[in-house]
């Protein structure tokens, strides 16, 4: 392990270091080494910003990522512009981590970077830079110099100016240092252009001018004086009667929210008289964009069984690294989560909590803000970047000693974690696919605690196999949760035969008798239900019932779904859209018609066949804005919907007490997939959705509508018996090489041009066979889905014994040959992409 990160720490405390090795956000593989310019020692150190000169003319910000003695042997060491941080913004824990990644995942560590940090912390030269709303040069402790004057006025008259502007505005070659010394007086901010301002969220506030706080004799003769202005008098009780500084003088510091004059209907032109007249003073407040929230821990007594299951894990953390608690849906696995992070945060540590996506608008995060207010961080993608960056800034603070967040929050600067919570962790959406770095977030947290040497539970009712398979083989620690919390029961399963009610004309817009019973027979109770289909729009595609001519994407290799609502036909991959056909461009026939079933369509069966029931949708396409989920969720959990129909989200540690029936329409799309973990995938997400069904006093129903009835899964997923699914998938999995009993590896070549596409994937394939290591190697052959965006792809799939240190030895060749063929003219054009654990 040591040998990955060398001797990144060599000199982390050496203040006469004289280099600099700093990581660039461009696709190279190393970092570069800067002279540590007189001026700037000792106040430079790893993990501080920096403008370095890259090139002969660009300019660009980095972050150094180790300090050292040795000058460079290939070039001569150019000095570093300026520092931009007086403080480190990443800190040397968060180095190693990117190392490892870049290492791990086979790119380039200012890849890394890239990934890590919220676009408001980097700054490029194409960075622009605003007047700060609460700077005032009058009241400024810091004076300015002339050239800052300058471009202070150019800003008042412009709202905005860039780096360059600057420069030509001054006449000078680098602005830099004017730059950071306004950002340091704090007459300036800098923000990234193609991305929001970072504006910090003021508030107008009013208070009463120091004077009369401090002498209680003038505060009476103005009142005296004002009697005869009732309007400006009302403003000033108004202003007493919330800040009471004869009592409390301090609270006057803080003052009024502006708006409560105007919300209490008090006269706007004599709070301006007051102000013009200096006995009351406006001024700006910036404020948090999160919301104050005070923790109130309701007292929760834990089940026995819940109480065992802590004791087992803290007892498994004093050998294991990792435990993996795998407990069934309704267990309770988040109240045994709150009571380890409450406990990690007494002692000292930070806490992370990782979370898919979309559970982090569900209930869960709700209850964790109840037990830990504001002491909680949310990171989330749907957050803007200035929230991003004022969750980044409240860890290094200290504010923040817990964070729940999505898969990119393993990059916040966290510098004591005690405890990293990965929970559904065999969750898909942990992985990230595109762009590079091409990490998985649960693999990467394990690291992370490593790093720190901290511990790591990973949660869910269906583990990942690997995970299950690091358990069986005692790398990991296991403890397992086998009942419900309360008195709930696991539901009764159904399976409904599509084919036989077909056959008798039973089947109504594709649901079943049973599927339609049970639904109305929830709606009658005034229950709830869930129905499942992994597919979005209204059909996967429009298909001509004359020639069988189906629309395609003209980007991609793939087939255009059909969106009813805003009718047209979209592509998935690329966002290609297009109007539907009147007729059948290839034979003109009008006979065109949808085939399949995406949940746009579901949504319209059901208005049709339960016309009383009040129905909505989740997926992708009504969960675009900020607040999609949450809409939706809340308005389910309200009771203003009777039946929700959704893709994948609507599994994910939902937790509604009124849903009784959960209804999966076309099961068989589920386990025919072309993927080896196909069969692990549908028993996770049929386990899953079911898993929402009846989880309080009354028991739910699942019905499982399907072609094949008796397809072996179905048996194992209703007895609820994973270890014997898993034992039989394995098996088969040991047999074709297929992980966890090898590492695999994916590398393809992207080119617009389908032959240098083949051929750069061969020339590649057969530089790969070279590697002396035990593997297996598949293709290359073009991908599952051919073309995407107008790129043709060619992969070659690399499997690598496990053992040993074949792993090692084949990264390093495949640094070494990517080397190679970027250096070859004739292949410099097509797009290499490594991807390790490629699922
Ligand atoms: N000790 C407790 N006291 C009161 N209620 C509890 C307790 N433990 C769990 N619950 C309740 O039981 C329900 C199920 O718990 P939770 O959502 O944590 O299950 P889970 O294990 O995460 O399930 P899933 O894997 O399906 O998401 C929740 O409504 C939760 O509030
Ligand atoms: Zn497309």
């Amino acid at each position: 392990m040591e040998s990955l990160f060398g001797d990144l720490f060599d000199d982390l405390e050496s203040k006469s270091a004289r280099f600099a090795d700093v990581i660039l956000p461009v696709p190279i593989p190393k970092m570069f080494t800067y002279k540590i310019p007189k001026s700037l020692e000792g106040e430079v150190g790893i993990g501080f910003r920096v403008m370095v000169q890259f090139g002969s003319k660009k300019v660009l910000t980095g972050i150094i990522g180790k300090v050292h003695q040795k000058p460079p042997k290939e070039y001569e060491a150019k000095p570093i512009l300026d520092v931009l941080d007086s403080y480190a913004m990443v800190n040397p824990l968060q180095i190693k981590f990117w190392s490892w990644m870049a290492e791990y995942y086979c790119c380039h560590i200012g890849e890394v970077m890239n990934a890590a940090l919220p676009a408001g912390l980097k700054l490029s030269s194409e960075s622009k830079i605003q007047l700060n709303p609460t700077f005032d040069t009058e009241t400024s402790p810091y004076p300015l110099d002339e050239r800052e004057e300058v471009i202070l006025q150019a800003l008042a008259s412009k709202s905005e100016l860039s780096y360059d502007e600057c420069e030509q505005l001054l006449g000078i070659k680098s602005i830099h240092g004017i730059i950071k010394s306004l950002v340091i007086k704090e007459a300036i901010i800098v923000f990234e252009q193609v991305k929001d301002k970072y504006t910090p969220k003021v508030e107008s506030r009013i208070r009463f001018s120091q004077p009369f706080v401090e002498d209680r004799k003038s505060l009476e003769t103005l009142f005296d004086e004002l009697s005869a202005k009732p309007k400006q008098e009302e403003i000033l009780l108004k202003y007493l009667q919330e800040v009471p500084i004869y009592q409390r003088p301090e609270l006057n510091v803080k003052g009024l929210d502006k708006r409560i004059f105007a919300d209490a209907g008090l006269s706007m032109s004599s709070l301006k008289t007051l102000i013009k007249n200096g006995v009351l003073e406006e001024y700006k407040l910036i404020i948090s964009r999160f919301e104050e929230i005070q923790g109130n821990d309701e007292e929760v007594t834990l089940s026995e069984e819940q109480n065992r299951a802590i004791e087992e894990i803290k007892s498994s953390f004093q050998e294991k690294q990792v435990n993996l608690l795998h407990g069934i849906t309704g267990s309770g696995k988040t109240e045994i989560y709150i009571k380890l992070i409450e406990e990690a945060i007494a002692s000292g540590s930070q806490v992370l909590l990782l979370l898919p996506e979309i559970a982090l608008t569900t209930q869960i995060v709700s209850r964790l803000q109840k037990v830990f207010g504001s002491k909680m961080g949310i990171y989330h993608s749907k957050f803007s970047d200035n929230e991003r960056v004022e969750v980044w800034n409240g860890v290094i603070s200290g504010k923040f000693s817990f964070v729940v967040g999505v898969r990119s929050s393993i990059f916040l600067p966290f510098d004591s974690l005690g405890l990293i919570i990965v929970d559904e962790e065999h969750e898909s959406s942990y992985k990230q696919f595109e762009p590079s770095p091409r990490f998985h977030a649960r693999d990467a947290a394990i690291m992370l605690s490593w790093l720190h040497q901290a511990k790591t539970l990973l949660g869910s009712a269906t583990p990942s196999f690997e995970s299950y398979f690091n358990a069986r083989i005692k790398k990991y620690g296991y403890v397992q949760l086998l009942n419900r919390y309360g008195d709930a029961s696991l539901p009764e399963f159904l399976i409904s035969d599509i084919l036989v009610d077909k056959k008798k004309q039973l089947l109504k817009l594709d649901f079943t008798r049973l599927m339609r019973e049970k639904i109305q027979e929830a709606l009658n109770n005034q229950e709830q239900v869930l129905i499942f289909q992994n597919r979005r729009g209204y059909a996967p595609y429009i298909s001509c019932e004359d020639c069988g001519w189906i629309p395609e994407c003209e980007h991609c290799d793939v087939s255009l779904t059909y969106h009813q609502y805003s009718e047209e036909m979209r592509c998935h991959y690329c966002g290609f859209k297009e109007k539907i056909p009147k007729v059948c461009p290839a034979c003109g026939s009008g006979k065109l018609s949808a085939v399949g079933l995406g949940t746009e369509r579901i949504e319209e069966s059901l208005s049709l066949l339960f016309p009383e029931a009040r129905i909505a949708r989740m997926d992708l396409d009504t969960t675009r804005s900020k607040y999609g989920y949450q809409r939706i969720l809340e308005d389910f959990g309200a009771g203003n919907v009777d039946v929700l129909v959704g893709t994948q989200m609507i599994t994910k540690g939902l937790d509604f007490d009124r849903v009784t029936v959960v209804g999966i329409l076309d099961a068989d799309r589920i386990l025919y997939f072309p993927d080896f973990r196909a069969g692990e995938r549908a028993f996770q997400q049929i386990t899953q959705v079911a898993g929402r069904a009846g989880r309080r006093e009354k028991r739910g129903v699942v019905i499982i509508q399907s072609r094949k009835p008796d397809h072996f899964l179905f048996d194992q997923v209703i007895k609820g018996d994973y270890k014997g699914f898993y034992l039989q998938d394995m098996a088969e999995r040991q047999k074709f090489f297929y992980p966890p009993f090898v590492k695999l590896i994916k590398v393809s070549c992207r080119h617009k041009d389908y032959k240098l596409a083949e051929k750069a994937a061969r020339h590649l394939h057969n530089l790969l066979l070279e590697v002396q290591v035990k593997k297996i190697m598949l293709g290359p052959e073009k991908g599952l889905i051919g073309k995407i965006k107008n790129q043709y792809i060619f992969e070659t799939l690399v499997k690598l014994d496990k053992s040993g240190n074949a792993q090692a030895i084949f990264k390093h060749e495949l640094r070494r040959i990517l080397e190679s063929m970027y250096a070859n003219k004739e292949f410099r054009s097509v797009r290499i992409i490594i991807d390790v654990d490629p699922y």
